[in-house]
């Protein structure tokens, strides 16, 4: 099993370049089952879930290559296996967004219920739910989830969808599901980020009537046929937060290219009010900061919300930063119930830190120890790279499959702009 290998105290400098977003490319290779055309996507990053992802649709029988320069050109003329097994989704919540799109297409999909996942129960009601609105009968059986149209029907009808709660992958379901609907679908409460819009308007490209993408009601007229499209991933808000975290903690000056300030201003606005300075510019983002973070950079309390607000998948992220910055800080998880498993390794380097339900408690250290310590799931995994950036001494990193998950080649990345990281290939747990 891989580790990494971190040797702290560089600051970073220089230039990377943000790959297209996990979470929107994901979708986007979903959407491409919606049509018998060829779909060509750029931008698209190197990380485990897309090889996932792509294993999943090839196993139907969609035709799918990827080039070095990150694109990928899927054809789904000849799908003949609208499936996804458990072997191939269990380590992917993202393979339920097959089902909107393959019942939109086929009246037809089989897909196994997402196996269970670190950071909460992470449960897919909502996504049977609307889809049940539209006019499937879903039953689950034996783990599968098995979606079919009513005897006589060939298409998903309109519906009015309004989901308990704000769902990512649920409006991403139901907007490609609707794509291919008769009538209007109108979807309430629907989630509002920037994923969401760069598939919507992929879904534009193909021929999807789709009006209010990026607000919270959206609405779509569907249609009898999508053709196939081009369509270039957007930039990874995630990844580019996690550098921008990175900096912060460590000092130093680095220009993130193709990073999309718009798309992360909770994030940079607590960046800023630690006392960072972070500017668009020109095809990206720009961020410095002075070294150490205990003198110069103030700890930052913050809530997770739905987009615009704060976003759950930078919390651990930003976590690492408040650790080690001036002052005692209050982070507050309310997307997902167990999304503290970074606080017991964090305190393995030294730091101080006290969880209470949904809130953990951190007073500032000066400085973190190097120490071994075990990635939980993906972005705890980047939250420990960032406490070994700073950490004094060597960090090693456990189970960095996580991490491999949903980055791009980040310790590459990271020696780019200075770091001492390695990969410490085939180690044994
Ligand atoms: C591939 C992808 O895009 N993943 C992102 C997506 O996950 P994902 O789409 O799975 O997350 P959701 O937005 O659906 O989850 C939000 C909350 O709703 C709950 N819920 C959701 C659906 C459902 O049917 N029933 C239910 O109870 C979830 O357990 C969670 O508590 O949004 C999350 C929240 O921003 C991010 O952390 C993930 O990185
Ligand atoms: C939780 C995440 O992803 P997923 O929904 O794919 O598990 C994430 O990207 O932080």
């Amino acid at each position: 099993m891989d580790k990494l290998l971190i040797r702290g105290g560089r600051q970073l400098r220089g230039e990377v370049l943000i790959s297209g977003a996990k979470n929107a490319a994901l979708p986007e290779l979903c959407a491409a089952l919606l049509t018998d055309q060829p779909v060509t996507l750029h931008n698209v990053p190197r990380l485990q879930d897309v090889s996932t992802m792509l294993k999943l649709v090839r196993n139907m029988g969609v035709v799918a290559e990827r080039d070095d320069n990150g694109t990928v050109q899927l054809n789904a003329g000849d799908l003949t296996n609208p499936e996804a097994p458990y072997e191939l989704v269990k380590t992917m919540r993202a393979s339920v967004l097959a089902l909107g799109p393959l019942l939109a297409r086929f009246g037809h999909a089989k897909v196994s219920l997402p196996g269970g996942c670190a950071i909460g129960s992470r449960p897919v009601d909502q996504h049977i739910k609307g889809l049940q609105a539209m006019g499937a009968e879903i039953v689950v059986e034996h783990g599968y989830m098995i979606a079919n149209l009513p005897a006589g029907r060939s298409r998903l009808k309109g519906a009015r969808i309004l989901t308990d709660m704000v769902t990512v992958t649920g409006t991403e379901n139901f907007l490609m599901a609707a794509a291919l609907a008769e009538g209007e679908t109108l979807l309430e409460n629907a989630a509002q980020e920037p994923e969401i819009v760069d598939l919507a308007e992929m879904l534009i490209r193909m021929g999807a009537k789709i009006e209010g993408h990026g607000t919270s009601h959206i609405r779509i007229q569907g249609v009898e046929k999508l053709h196939g499209c081009e369509h270039a991933v957007v930039a990874d808000r995630i990844e580019a937060g996690t550098f921008l975290c990175a900096v912060a903690a460590t000092g130093g000056d680095v220009f993130l290219r193709h990073a999309r300030a718009d798309h992360m201003d909770a994030v940079i606005d607590k960046l800023r009010d630690a006392g960072c300075a972070v500017a668009p510019e020109e095809g990206g983002v720009r961020i410095s900061s002075k070294a150490p973070a205990s003198e110069h950079l103030k700890a930052q309390s913050f809530s997770t919300t739905e987009y615009p607000g704060f976003p759950t998948d930078m919390q651990a992220q930003f976590m690492a930063l408040n650790v080690i910055a001036r002052g005692a800080s209050m982070v507050t998880e309310t997307i997902f119930e167990n999304r503290f498993m970074h606080v017991n390794e964090m305190v393995r380097l030294g730091a101080t830190i006290h969880v209470e339900g949904k809130v953990a408690m951190v007073e500032g250290v000066q400085q973190l120890s190097g120490a071994t310590v075990m990635a939980t799931d993906l972005r705890a995994s980047a939250s420990l790279v960032i406490a070994g950036l700073v950490a004094e001494g060597e960090t090693l990193i456990d189970r960095i499959y996580h991490l491999d998950r949903g980055y791009d080649r980040m310790e590459a990345k990271l020696r780019g702009l200075g770091a001492d990281i390695e990969r410490v290939t085939g180690a044994t747990a």
